[in-house]
């Protein structure tokens, strides 16, 4: 009998890089780690495929194989059941491809060099299981595929004859997509005959993204304003007319945050809507940590360091802010440049601005707890998470008019105020200009404590859990279910 069926629950198989609790490099591993429990709520129970990477091989032992491939492009696989804080996970364990020292993408030298491989081989899996199910007779009716990582997965499927699983590919981010040269496509797997600018062919090579925009029954992105920012070049990055073409299988469907994990009520200097001594206390814990006296309102950022997320910008704002009062501290690490420029401003402002570079979620939560506002000045962003994260925290969210950061914060602009919706800040170009103009009216908003308090009460009380969103995928699975 197959799992799930027997206890009503329809079945979906996530495929994925990276997922939380095991692995996480970005926000990918949150939302790919949230779906099942949100999606369990709707009647669905979701099992997620993912590569046992080296630190993930000793948990294999206790678990049993489910599955077995005898020559995964070069080495055997095998893939093993088990349960961690309540995910059913299913791990490729792949030695060839995957047990090695260093990150799940690359390693100090840059990308792993079999990238293309690696990742066909979790898709070849990933398919295989959607056509002929697990030794323990589970096969899912919907495929679940996220980014370039799990981009032939749906192709797979669809280049392998009739099927009767239905396919989405998750775009979380199109700035990655899969590259590969031309001459692989034997090499993976691909048919020869589907090599052309219709299907596989992208710019003379290969985009495992582009073969699942192409194969996949549904496109879905993180917000609705990311899908419609896609058709443009500017955003689409060279797969906008795909995205055009397909518009009518596009849906757009806001990430949310784990109301569990950030939750003010939960963090050890406890705060609420009705409690905000609690939020001032942390706000003197933060400063107390890193030395800082902050008079106006106290900045923080939680991120990668890339060109996407418009750090750059900081150093050409911050002058001003930092006269009107402001502070900031920065918490992340990514591009080194922009990492030396950011140790700099401490320097510069010393007592003003704490910088640290490196990963860490426990003083991510002392630093969203503390703050007065979250600033996310970035290029694009298909959902963004900490923005939301600072809605819970009544940290106001400044942030760029773009993707998911415009689908999710209502701008104090008097209308916005009057009504009592607004919810923080938004500027629009992503240019200094504008940061800086939006750092103006945070410097004047936080000055006036009617007004600053109606706001933070506000962005307290809007829902950013998985509710509407979990709600939409299901809504999606059953769309692709045989009548
Ligand atoms: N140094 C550090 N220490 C601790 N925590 C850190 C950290 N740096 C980052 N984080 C955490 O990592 C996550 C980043 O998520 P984001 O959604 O902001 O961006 P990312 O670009 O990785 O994700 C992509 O995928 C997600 C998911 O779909 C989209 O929301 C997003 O727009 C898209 O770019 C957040 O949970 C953040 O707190």
């Amino acid at each position: 009998m197959e799992k799930g069926r027997d206890m009503g629950m329809k079945r979906v198989l996530s495929v994925a890089s990276e997922c939380v609790p095991l692995l996480k490099t970005g926000g990918l591993a949150d939302v790919v780690g949230a779906l099942p429990g949100a999606l369990a709520g709707q009647g669905w129970e979701m099992r997620v495929l993912m590569p046992a990477y080296r630190a993930l091989r000793p948990r294999l032992a206790e678990w049993p194989v489910v599955f077995v491939e005898e020559d995964l492009f070069g080495g055997p696989g095998r893939v093993c059941a088990g349960e961690v804080e309540g995910v059913s996970m299913l791990l490729l364990d792949a030695p060839h491809l995957f047990d090695r020292e260093g990150g799940p993408y690359n390693t100090a030298g840059g990308d792993w060099p079999d990238n293309p491989q690696r990742f066909a081989a979790l898709s070849w899996v990933a398919a295989k299981i959607a056509r002929h199910g697990l030794g323990d007779g589970w096969r899912p009716q919907i495929l679940h595929a996220h980014d370039w990582q799990a981009g032939f997965a749906p192709a797979y499927l669809a280049f392998g004859g009739p099927r009767d699983v239905g396919t989405v590919i998750t775009i979380h981010n199109i700035a990655f997509q899969g590259w590969a040269e031309a001459t692989m496509v034997e090499a993976l797997r691909l048919p020869a005959h589907e090599f052309h600018p219709a299907a596989l062919e992208y710019y003379g090579g290969l985009s495992s993204l582009k073969a699942a925009m192409v194969t996949a029954d549904r496109i879905t992105t993180v917000s609705p304003s990311y899908a419609a920012e896609l058709m443009r070049p500017e955003f689409g990055m060279g797969l906008q007319g795909l995205i055009a073409a397909r518009a009518a299988d596009v849906v757009g469907i806001l990430n949310g945050v784990d109301e569990g994990v950030w939750a003010p009520e939960a963090e050890p200097l406890p705060f609420g809507p009705r409690k905000m001594k609690g939020k001032a206390a942390n706000r003197a814990a933060l400063c107390a940590e890193f030395g800082l006296e902050v008079p106006g309102p106290l900045a923080v950022v939680v991120s990668r360091l890339t060109d996407q997320k418009g750090m750059d910008l900081l150093p050409q704002v911050l002058p001003d802010f930092i006269a009107a009062g402001g502070g900031l501290v920065l918490l992340g690490s990514g591009d080194k440049a922009l990492e030396a420029e950011m140790l700099r401003l401490v320097e510069r402002y010393p007592g003003r601005v704490a910088v640290r570079i490196g990963y860490d979620e426990a003083l991510s939560h002392r630093i969203f707890a503390g703050g007065d506002a979250v600033l996310v000045p970035s290029r694009f962003e298909p959902c963004g998470l900490t923005q939301m994260y600072g809605l819970r925290y009544g940290t106001i969210p400044v942030v760029a008019a773009v993707g998911g950061l415009a689908d999710t914060v209502i701008t104090a602009n008097p209308a916005a105020l009057a009504a009592g919706v607004a919810t923080g800040v938004t500027f629009h170009p992503t240019d200094a200009i504008a940061f800086a103009e939006a750092l103006r009216r945070l410097v004047q908003l936080h000055s006036d404590r009617t007004v600053w308090t109606q706001l933070q009460k506000r962005a307290m009380a809007q829902p950013v859990g998985w509710g509407a969103s979990a709600a939409a995928y299901a809504r999606l699975y059953d769309s692709l279910l045989p009548a």
